[in-house]
């Protein structure tokens, strides 16, 4: 597929399309989901090129609702699917369905449909899935403290397109990598001849760096699944809860994730705590070692007696020598014993393994009081504790990043089939809400409707009266003031619309003729002016003179009448109900005129009614199915009829006349 064909695909989508893997894939199938991972891509702005793509697929001239009224329905039944979707991505998704007077997209998502009524849409889910959203890229992620170096342009250019992450270095020469080895923590020489050459620092030859990015910038992984961490997490929830066939481990998976932060860094390893707290506690650790030592030193000399002879007094005076040198000949036990307390709890509270002779050096020998540590040996310490805990962090992430490196595309599988869950549950609560059923859709035309609920009605879905109402060919449909004719006529449009989308309908049973075009005109407020009338008459021309037997239509009217006077209306109605009836479209024309359009049309015309069945407490109570064949008496008729029961000649008299 030629990615300009698509319509809405000018130029620069279709260059930033060209970025996916599979573009061409994710366009035949409606893959919103793909789509919005090319750069600058919205998830509306993929439903709307996914559109496009479906259409052009399928060959459809769209257009299919036709008039304002048809759109309305067709939004209204949209939304009810969409307010069932859990993800923002799940309601942008639905908008690649829409009704298609073209067979092959029509079982294209009856297909799906077929599959998504087949789910259980439990709350546990629901639940999990709302932790769900598309993946999205790892973003710029730029690091300093490595770079490549090589002596061959031609790689050079290559090294920048593969690992955009570090800088790349031009390098001659030895010295010249020698140079970039002071300047960088770590330098990956790319070529070949740099091997065996005695540089200072970590440099590494590695030929194939560039195969494999991961190995210079295991960064570049770990962003992308620190920054996706919680969606992806949420997927394996999905898979789990849902019973979903998964694509890879998921408990591997999920350990992998355990080990990463949320900015990227390594967690959850006991080797890299440990170092990490000890150069972070160190001076605290130090800094009480001494006080512990002190306090032993101090309480032992207050407990002691020191006797010394008057001779060994003045020699040690005479050599002024100060009192340590007392400590050292007279506590030299005890001072011993307080160093090893403090080198003891120096090595207890940073819990050191490796480095434990070193930092038993940080109190020396030599008494002294009161007892200090060894700065010099405390900074090696320090030095040795941070050079080994960053080697285990590097190391870390390398291991993680090859781990979760191999486990990109199935975490991406994994969210993607989260997200079409979503769209799944959808359409089964759509359905178990609205008691749906999936319609047969024929290419005779007409509709049956056996027990159609309209959720679009003013009155709580559970008390909604259900209707069976079939049609073939054009008829009027006559009926009692708000018996429910407008009613019936969304019920009609809804069950079409859905139909064509692919949907279940909401009704027991239904059989809907494709047509290519519902024009659902509404009733207009109030008399038109003669411009807007003109405007209207010249619509219903253009729509009756288009219709052919391979763009056949369903045509929907509202009390045409409003427009004009009653005597003209009735006239203008009978012309178009006998044309559409000519060119065999199906059409349901609400009018109060039903016995003026009779009188007037010259062919023969079905009426249809939504009959009264007489008054309880002031109230009509109406039959909201209308019945074939029956022209509705009016309310008024009603009300004469029910006073003639009662009263006298007058009533009666008044009642003949109707
Ligand atoms: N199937 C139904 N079940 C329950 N209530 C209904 C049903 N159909 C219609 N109603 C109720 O009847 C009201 C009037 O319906 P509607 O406007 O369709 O009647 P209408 O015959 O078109 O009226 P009008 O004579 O004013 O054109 C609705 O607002 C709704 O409350």
């Amino acid at each position: 597929m030629e990615l300009e064909s698509v319509p809405g695909v000018g130029a620069k989508t279709a260059e930033a399309l060209r970025e996916l893997d599979d573009p061409e894939r994710a366009l035949s199938e409606g893959d919103v989901a793909a789509l919005a991972r090319a750069p600058g891509v919205s998830e509306g702005r993929a439903a709307h090129i996914a559109r496009g793509a479906i259409r052009a697929e399928h060959d459809d001239p769209g257009g299919f609702a036709a008039t304002p009224r048809a759109r309305e329905l067709f939004e209204a039944g949209l939304s009810l699917l969409q307010e069932r979707t859990v993800t923002d991505y799940g309601a942008k998704r639905l908008e690649t369905l829409y009704p298609s007077g073209v067979r092959s997209r029509i079982d294209e998502v009856r297909a799906f449909t077929e599959r998504a009524l087949e789910r259980e849409p439990a709350p546990e889910v629901r639940s999990v899935l709302s932790g769900v959203a598309p993946l999205s890229a790892a973003g710029d992620v730029r690091v300093r403290d490595r770079c490549l170096a090589t002596g061959d342009a031609e790689r050079y250019a290559a090294a920048q397109s593969a690992i955009p992450e570090v800088s790349v270095e031009l390098v001659d020469d030895a010295r010249q990598l020698a140079e970039l080895a002071r300047s960088y923590a770590t330098v990956v020489a790319l070529d070949e001849g740099f091997a065996g050459v005695d540089v200072e620092g970590d440099v590494r030859v590695e030929p194939d760096a560039l195969d494999e990015p991961a190995s210079v910038v295991p960064e570049r992984v770990l962003t992308f699944f620190a920054r996706n961490r919680d969606s992806v997490r949420a997927a394996i929830a999905v898979h789990r809860e849902a019973g979903l066939d998964a694509p890879c481990d998921l408990d591997e998976l999920a350990g992998a994730l355990d080990q990463l932060d949320a900015d990227g860094s390594v967690t959850g390893d006991d080797e890299l705590d440990r170092l990490s707290t000890a150069v972070d506690d160190l001076d605290a650790a130090v800094s009480t070692a001494e006080s512990v030592a002190n306090d032993h030193l101090r309480e032992a000399i207050e407990e002691r007696d020191v006797t010394i002879e008057g001779t060994d007094l003045l020699s040690l005076v005479e050599r002024g020598a100060g009192v340590d040198s007392l400590l050292d000949r007279e506590l030299a036990d005890e001072y011993a014993a307080a160093a090893d307390r403090a080198r003891d709890h120096l090595v207890d509270a940073l819990d050191l393994r490796d480095t434990e002779s070193m930092a038993r050096r940080a109190f020396p020998d030599e008494p002294t009081y009161p007892v200090e540590h060894e700065e010099r040996v405390v900074a090696r310490l320090r030095e040795e504790l941070t050079a080994t805990r960053d080697r285990r962090a590097t190391q870390r992430k390398r291991d993680i990043a090859d781990t979760l490196a191999t486990m990109r595309g199935d975490a991406e599988a994994l969210v993607d089939a989260a997200l079409e869950l979503d769209v799944e549950l959808a359409v089964a609560r759509f359905a178990a809400d609205f008691d749906c059923a999936m319609p047969e859709i024929t290419e005779r035309g007409g509709f049956d409707i056996e027990g159609g609920r309209s959720p679009l009605l003013d009155v709580p879905f559970a008390e909604v009266e259900p209707i069976d109402y079939s049609v073939e060919g054009v008829t009027v449909l006559s009926g009692v003031n708000s018996g429910g004719k407008t009613s019936t006529l969304d019920l009609v449009a809804l069950v079409t619309t859905l139909a064509h989308m692919g949907l279940p309908v909401p009704a027991d049973a239904a059989r809907v003729g494709r047509v290519s075009e519902l024009h659902y005109h509404a009733k207009t407020q109030g008399t038109l002016d003669a411009g807007a009338f003109e405007t209207t008459l010249r619509e219903f021309g253009e729509l009756v003179t288009n219709v052919t037997a391979d763009r056949p239509v369903l045509v929907l009217v509202d009390e045409l009448e409003s427009i004009t006077e009653p005597g003209a209306a009735a006239t203008i109605i009978a012309g178009i109900l006998e044309s559409l009836t000519e060119r065999e479209a199906t059409g349901v024309f609400v009018s109060h005129l039903a016995e003026d359009i009779l009188e007037a049309a010259e062919a023969d015309l079905t009426i249809d009614g939504i009959q009264a069945e007489g008054l309880v407490d002031g109230e009509l109570r109406v039959n909201r199915s209308p019945v074939k064949g029956q022209l509705a008496r009016s309310t008024p008729e009603l009300i004469v009829e029910k006073l003639a029961e009662h009263g006298d000649g007058f009533y009666a008299d008044l009642l003949e006349k109707f």
